[in-house]
């Protein structure tokens, strides 16, 4: 900003030059004004100063004639004419004294030698002069203004003052006296310097018609005179405006001025050369000039300032013509050697292309060239006319879209990146002549033939690709089975719905099925007929729920349905109701025909969890709920179901603790031949004796321990004090110790189970492990194999609580299992459902062909007992014959049945072989 402000100094300092010399005029403007003022009040001054002496001379004149009027010879006149005096006796006599007063009076007035008055006269009221002196002029004209009292008049004709005096007596008007005097006794005050003087004078009558001037005025020209006449009383009035024409010295230089002569009707008009009134002060003219300067100064800098830029652009323009002119020679040698280059490039290029048509041509596979502005196909090779079955000359004419249904959506992903030059990779699909859809993956990639550029691109069929994906795709999200939607898709739905419904608001929710009764199905008929009911079941949800909601089948026999944004939560309770009232469900089964149930529990957004991971277990929680309940009813997730879970960490920790204080106890509970009632066995039970939750069932925290893995230290315990205590037993008696799945999978238990039966010395052969479906289900094979491994230790193995799992009758053939647990709810249901007898019928009929032997557990009435001795049952266990009894009891109890040996008969098979 400073370094601009610097730069125009020249501009800065004629600012400050105007400035201060506008300041400086200003000054001599007012002082020039004031001398100005001064002059003329000076010159005005002198000019009243003149007319106020000529007054006086006048006003003497009026005084004399005054007291002509009241001399005493007048008055005796008038008096004795008012007697009737007679003029020849006595009047004329009055009147020679008048004349000679007259006389007298007329030679005592007189001024600078000569007589003012010309003629003096006395005169009656009808004007005839009655005395006189001078030389006569005869009778005046009358009437006389006698209101206006002593009057001056100029009397035209003769050029004379006339001095009249009106004689009134008692109010009325008698005569009077007038004084008649030449004008030049006036003018002999006037000054007039002739000799290049600049002042002169003159008087003018009112009218302006006549000039008295001591000399020739020309420059007061008598038509002139109207016009100085009405000049402004008192006011400097410049000559040349008032006759420019008359040339007194240089009018130009003149100034005039009019002053009345009071009590008479004359003015006097001065004229004074304006060098005499302003020659002293400064020239207005020279002002004027002066004050040209700053704005002429002003207008110059500015000019040079604009000078200044104009010199400096042009100073610059001429570097940077320099600079260009330098880069054009730069630019030039660089362009020849372009030019050159480009030469080079384009025989390669010309090669090139050639290379590329061969390439093209031959190519095997499809390929076109397009021209990407407006799609047309250029040019295709052999493989891509085969391929869609044209000829090349009819592909050539046609456009891209003529072959690609679809080309109009794809457009986006390649003609922009093409006329551009990019290469692109995208897929689409091909129509052939014949209208077969090909899914055809396009690589593009851009280039330029005879200056055109052009799209080359390469097509791969991908039309088995695509199958194949959307195949993995299907079963990536779908169940193989029944073809609904798997937990993949639900979860996938299951967040979009949460994104929208956190977006927008609203509730969705999910509803967890689980089937009631199908394990037994399952277990009993096989997993032909499990997939069937399965199928069965998911039809009927299919076709229950609508089609814009979702049907997942998330488990064996679990399914989800997820009720897109509900109204109201109630809706899902009415969902579920409205499912429910839909069961059970009959399923047909190749001649068996049985019953489904299910149960149902609901999780609702946001109230029962805001993200899917929470809303799905809270409706597990609740469908665990609805089960423990009852089954066959649907159960909404509840807060305190939850406290279940914070329940079941207390007990876990509490169990951990038991196991590290060896406060698990063993219980064994007896097994007898079903038909003798003689003593074959024991089972060996946990309990666990809590201090304060009291006796904790195993039915809890087995399952518990499964889930958390403690099994697997219980089960080594449970083994190890099973063996140690049944060693101790005498007679020697087997014992049944379950096992559980994960015990059984895990990797050391083989050595883990010798190791036991070596150090407690307990006969392989009297151990009988139970096994549960679920044992075999992962996998088969490698169950299998752990199974024989067992078989070769010697251990006996029990399929335990059939009838409620997933396997079948088949697994009896398949695994070698030395004994089939009747799980005690078919023992139970046998009483009343027919169906169950035919089943327990058919698997005891099965058993005794596969040569195993079968416990019926859970017997707790005479009647259970009679009828699976009927059907040919070959143990028995229950309340009925024996509760679980402590350690401490078995030796005991077995020396009793040892000693009541006669009341069960023969001791069983098992035992008899163990002694
Ligand atoms: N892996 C292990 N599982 C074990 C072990 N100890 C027990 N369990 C399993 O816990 C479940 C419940 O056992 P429990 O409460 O001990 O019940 C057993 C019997 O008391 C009961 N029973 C026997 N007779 C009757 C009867 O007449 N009526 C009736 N209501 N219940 C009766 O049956 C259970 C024995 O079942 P099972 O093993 O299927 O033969 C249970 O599943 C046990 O398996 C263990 O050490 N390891």
């Amino acid at each position: 900003m400073m370094d601009r402000l610097l730069a125009r100094w020249p501009l800065l300092i004629a600012v400050a030059f105007c400035v201060y010399a506008s300041v400086l005029l200003w000054n001599g403007f007012r002082s020039q004004e004031q001398l100005t003022a001064g002059a003329e009040s000076r010159l005005i001054t002198e000019a009243q100063r003149q007319a106020a002496q000529l007054g006086d001379f006048l006003s003497d004149r009026r005084v004399d004639v005054s007291e002509l009027a009241e001399s005493h010879e007048i008055e005796t006149y008038l008096t004795n004419k008012a007697l009737g005096m007679s003029l020849r006796y006595g009047l004329e006599a009055n009147l020679d004294s008048i004349r000679e007063r007259l006389s007298r009076w007329s030679a005592k007035n007189i001024v600078r030698g000569k007589e003012i008055y010309n003629r003096i006269a006395f005169f009656d009221t009808d004007g005839i002069p009655l005395a006189e002196v001078g030389p006569g002029a005869g009778a005046i004209a009358l009437p006389i203004d006698i209101a206006a009292g002593v009057t001056i008049t100029f009397d035209r004709e003769h050029r004379q003052l006339v001095v009249t005096a009106p004689i009134i007596r008692k109010k009325a008007f008698v005569g009077a006296i007038m004084a008649f005097s030449d004008i030049s006794i006036l003018s002999g005050y006037l000054r007039s310097e002739p000799d290049g003087a600049q002042m002169r004078e003159a008087l003018l009558t009112q009218s302006g018609e006549d000039v008295i001037a001591p000399e020739a005025t020309p420059w007061l020209d008598p038509a002139l005179g109207r016009k100085f006449a009405d000049l402004p009383e008192n006011r400097i009035v410049p000559f040349a405006e008032i006759a420019p024409a008359i040339h007194v010295g240089d009018p130009a230089d003149m100034v005039a001025v009019r002053t009345p002569i009071p009590i008479s009707p004359l003015s006097l008009i001065t004229i004074v050369g304006d060098q005499q009134v302003y020659g002293h002060i400064t020239s207005r003219r020279l002002l004027y000039l002066l004050s040209a300067l700053p704005p002429l100064t002003f207008f110059a800098a500015i000019l040079l300032e604009q000078m200044r830029r104009r010199h400096e652009v042009l100073h610059a323009r001429y570097i940077e013509t320099t600079r260009h002119s330098d880069e054009l020679r730069d630019r030039n040698s660089a362009l020849s050697e372009e030019i050159t280059r480009r030469k080079e490039v384009e025989a390669a290029l010309r090669e090139s292309e050639q290379r590329f048509r061969k390439l093209f041509d031959e190519a095997p596979l499809p390929s076109h060239l397009i021209d990407p502005s407006d799609g047309s196909i250029v040019d295709c090779n052999a493989a891509a006319a085969t391929m869609l079955g044209y000829d090349r000359d009819s592909l050539r004419g046609m456009r891209l879209m003529d072959i690609d249904p679809i080309a109009q959506n794809r457009e986006v992903l390649w003609r922009a990146p093409s006329l551009m030059g990019q290469s692109v990779q995208f897929e689409t699909q091909h129509q052939t002549r014949s209208g077969e859809i090909h899914d055809v993956a396009i690589a593009s990639v851009p280039i330029d033939i005879a200056r055109r550029r052009l799209a080359c691109m390469t097509v791969v069929d991908i039309t088995e690709r695509k199958r194949a994906e959307k195949r993995i795709l299907h079963l990536a999200h779908h169940d193989a089975l029944t073809s609904l939607p798997n937990r993949i898709l639900l979860n996938e739905r299951m967040a979009e719905e949460l994104h929208r419904a956190r977006r927008h608001g609203g509730h969705f929710a999910v509803l967890c099925l689980d089937l009631d009764g199908f394990k037994a199905i399952n277990d009993t008929m096989g997993h032909d007929a499990g997939d069937v009911v399965l199928c069965t079941f998911a039809d009927h949800l299919r076709a229950m729920i609508r089609m814009d909601e979702l049907v997942a089948r998330t488990g064996g026999d679990e399914f989800a349905v997820l009720l897109y944004n509900i109204p109201h939560p109630k809706a899902a309770e009415q969902v579920a109701q409205r499912l429910l009232d839909s069961l059970p469900l009959s399923v047909d089964l190749g001649g068996y025909s049985g019953t489904l149930g299910g149960s149902i529990g609901i999780a609702i957004y946001p109230e029962d969890g805001d993200d899917c991971a929470t809303l799905q277990k809270n409706a597990d929680t609740a469908l665990y709920r609805a089960k423990a309940e009852g089954k066959g009813r649907y159960r909404r997730f509840e807060s305190w179901m939850d406290h279940s879970l914070a329940e079941r960490r207390a007990l876990e920790r509490d169990l951990r603790l038991a196991i590290e204080h060896d406060e698990i106890e063993m219980y064994f509970q007896p097994q007898f031949a079903c038909d003798t009632l003689q003593l074959t066995g024991f089972e060996a039970l946990v309990r666990w004796d809590h201090a304060e939750r009291g006796l904790v069932p195993p039915g809890v925290f087995i399952p518990l321990a499964e889930e958390c893995g403690l099994i697997i230290q219980i089960g080594r315990m449970v083994l190890e004090k099973s063996c140690r205590l049944a060693a101790a037993w005498r007679p020697r008696c087997p014992v049944a110790v379950n096992l559980s799945p994960l015990q059984f999978r895990d990797s050391g238990f083989l050595s883990l189970l010798s190791s036991i039966l070596e150090s407690t010395d307990f006969p392989a052969s009297l151990l009988e492990l139970e096994v549960t479906e679920g044992v075999l289900i992962k996998d088969e094979e490698q169950a299998l194999g752990t199974l024989r491994a067992l078989k070769e230790l010697g251990v006996q193995i029990a399929l335990d609580d059939f009838g409620t799992g997933y396997s079948g009758l088949s697994y009896l053939r398949s695994f070698p299992f030395d004994r089939i647990k009747i799980d005690k709810c078919f023992v139970h249901a046998q009483e009343h459902d027919a169906g169950t007898q035919t089943i327990l019928e058919a698997v005891l009929a099965m058993s005794k062909r596969l040569n195993l032997r079968v416990i019926a557990e859970g017997v707790e009435t005479e009647e259970q007992l009679a009828m699976l001795r009927m059907q040919g049952c070959s143990e028995v266990q229950g309340f009925l014959l024996g509760r679980p009894m402590p350690a401490s009891e078995v030796q005991a109890f077995l020396m009793s049945t040892m000693d009541d040996g006669e009341r069960y008969g023969q001791p069983a098979p098992a035992l008899v072989a163990a002694k």
